[in-house]
């Protein structure tokens, strides 16, 4: 049974499909389906556009789809940048112009104030449109400089303190059994357990 992986994020596809290959599913990402448009996240809350990205998929593939919205939520800027964690520093996507706008608005900002979580939100979507979504969060701080080269996105900066490392410093393995993705892949296992026993053929 296939699994069409809704995400042009190189970083998200190398987790998800590490977490998702012992499920069963013939894991495939939607860059093997020409012409298919990337739907425009203009949703407010990861959720919405979790489901849109799934739905959009799973619709145009005839396949099971799995997307993942997430993003960095700062509390010393009332929870930004949150659904807008992608294009933070505004178009095209950029990992680094986001990293150091972070870095930028936070110059002033104290060591206790630096808390962070990251959120994620899977959803799970049927050719037929039914959906599923799960979440996940992770607590950190945001650190006064990149540590770490592994990872993607804001990894570099997020300090996890019960590892004493960054994202970018954990391995990937560490990162899975404890990040906001992992949780909610976690809680995503059930549901596509459930989806592929009930399958045929
Ligand atoms: O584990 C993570 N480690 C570091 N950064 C992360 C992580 N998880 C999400 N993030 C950041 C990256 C991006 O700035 C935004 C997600 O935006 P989001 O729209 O969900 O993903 P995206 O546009 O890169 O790919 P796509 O929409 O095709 O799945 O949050
Ligand atoms: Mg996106």
């Amino acid at each position: 049974m296939k699994l069409v992986l809704a995400t042009n994020n190189k970083g998200k596809v190398k987790e998800l499909t590490t977490m998702l290959q012992p499920l069963g599913f013939q894991v495939v990402n939607i860059g093997a389906y020409p012409g298919f448009q990337e739907v425009v996240e203009d949703g407010d809350t990861f959720t919405a556009n979790a489901i849109k990205k799934a739905v959009a998929a799973a619709k145009f593939t005839g396949e099971l789809a799995l997307a993942d919205d997430s993003g960095l939520e700062v509390d010393a800027l009332g929870g930004a940048p949150g659904v807008h964690s992608a294009r933070f520093a505004g178009e095209p996507k950029d990992d680094a112009a986001n990293n150091r706008k972070l870095l930028e608005l936070l110059a002033e900002v104290p060591e206790e104030k630096r808390t962070a979580r990251f959120r994620c939100v899977i959803a799970i979507a049927e050719p037929d449109g039914k959906y599923h979504t799960v979440e996940g969060t992770c607590e950190g701080m945001i650190l006064r400089e990149l540590k770490g080269e592994g990872g993607f996105g804001y990894d570099p900066l997020f300090y996890v303190p019960e590892y004493q490392q960054t994202f970018g410093e954990l391995d990937a393995a560490k990162k899975n059994a404890i990040s906001h993705r992992g949780k909610a892949l976690q809680k995503a296992r059930e549901i596509l357990n459930h989806l592929y026993a009930n399958q045929e053929g």
